[in-house]
């Protein structure tokens, strides 16, 4: 099915210019929309409960930090900008009973409503504005004069101007430079949490740690083996952005290219596939989001260890002594948050 993709020209920045937006929560994509709304010229406050660590951080851009009820009651906008899982929570206490006829409901992410989770009322619009990129970037290029595509969705259409909204919103943080594309909630949760399972992280994080693993354990340096899975998988991929596989076949050695045609397939094999489709049907039948709601609720024991396996692992210590050593890689993640 043909999509639809929005640029600049498409949307009306004056129409989020003249709304009154709260962004509730500011870490990777609040303090990103937060800054670059500002300086597109939004009147934006930050709803952060009190004693959240995140306040020092929205103040010292020189946002106006409320908490989150009062962003909310103040607002005709509030997209909210917190973690999936305590959406509910906050929607429940802090939002809902803030709403107005006309007000308008945005979310990053799909998630809350895709599963049920938040039940908006049927006199606010429902909007969702997910940007294609990690926040701490859809800020960076805003700010290089790039932007990070968005992808664009109405759940509900109170005032009949949904979608005109969320393509200004969508304008104003830089997406629209790239390219906005409509689609749903449920298209754009599914397929967000598939790329993050078993592409993007999940897939790349364990494929770079196997292949460390394999090279270390066969006896070769792990300066090397880092060198070769990790930093130069960027330089690489830097190739499929710019002009996609083809690109990066055209630079490398046609040794690298028979072996990229005739390993690559082995190493993600058809079992790899049907895993892989395992995953997307946990996901469209609900059960990783029971899953991740419920280890949440738990206090996300399973979370913590397995994410602290990922600290531990030797490839961390490698990585950190190198990077040491390249000025220019290690980079703060942001200036701003
Ligand atoms: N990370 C990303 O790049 C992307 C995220 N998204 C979506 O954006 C949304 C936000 O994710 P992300 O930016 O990663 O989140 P982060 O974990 O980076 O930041 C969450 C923010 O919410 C604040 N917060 C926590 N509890 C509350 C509360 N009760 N009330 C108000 N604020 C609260 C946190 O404050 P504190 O400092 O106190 O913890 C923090 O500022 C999610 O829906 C996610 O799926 C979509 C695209 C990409
Ligand atoms: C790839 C992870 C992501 O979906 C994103 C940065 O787009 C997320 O949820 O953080
Ligand atoms: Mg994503
Ligand atoms: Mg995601």
């Amino acid at each position: 099915m043909a999509v639809e993709i929005f640029y600049d020209d498409d949307a009306d920045l004056s129409i989020i210019q003249g709304r009154k937006v709260a962004v509730i929560g500011y870490g990777s994509q609040g303090h990103a929309h937060s800054l670059s709304l500002r300086d597109s010229g939004v009147d934006v406050r930050i709803g952060l409960p009190e004693g959240s660590k995140s306040r020092a951080k929205a103040e010292e851009q020189g946002l106006r930090v409320l908490t989150p009820a009062e962003a909310s009651d103040e607002a005709d906008l509030i997209m909210i900008l917190a973690p999936d899982t305590k959406q509910r929570a906050i929607y429940e206490k802090d939002i809902e009973p803030h709403l107005k006829d006309g007000d308008a409901l945005f979310f990053g992410h799909g998630f809350n409503i895709r599963y049920d989770l938040i039940k908006p009322p049927a006199n606010v619009d429902v909007a969702m504005v997910a940007p294609k990129g990690p926040g701490h970037l859809v800020r960076r290029q805003f700010v290089d004069g790039k932007g990070v595509p968005a992808l664009i969705a109405v759940e509900q259409d109170a005032s009949g101007n949904a979608q005109a909204l969320a393509l200004s919103y969508a304008a104003a943080i830089g997406g629209a430079r790239a390219g906005v594309i409509k689609t749903t909630f449920t298209e754009e949760t599914e397929t967000d949490l598939f790329g993050e399972q078993a592409v993007l992280c999940g897939g790349a994080s364990a494929l770079v740690q196997t292949g460390f693993e394999v090279l270390t354990e066969a006896g070769y340096a792990p300066e090397i083996a880092y060198f070769e899975v990790l930093h130069e998988l960027k330089l690489i991929v830097d190739l499929m952005y710019e002009g996609g596989i083809a690109r990066q076949r055209y630079s490398i050695s046609d040794t690298a290219e028979y072996g990229d045609l005739t390993r690559g397939p082995r190493v993600i094999s058809p079992a790899v596939k049907e895993e892989m489709k395992k995953i997307l049907g946990e996901i469209q039948d609900g059960t990783f989001a029971r899953e991740w709601v419920a280890e949440d609720e738990a206090g996300r024991p399973n979370f913590t260890k397995l994410e602290e396996q990922g600290n531990q692992h030797p490839i961390e210590e490698t990585g950190k002594k190198l990077r040491d050593l390249m000025s220019w890689v290690d980079r703060p993640i942001t200036e701003t948050a």
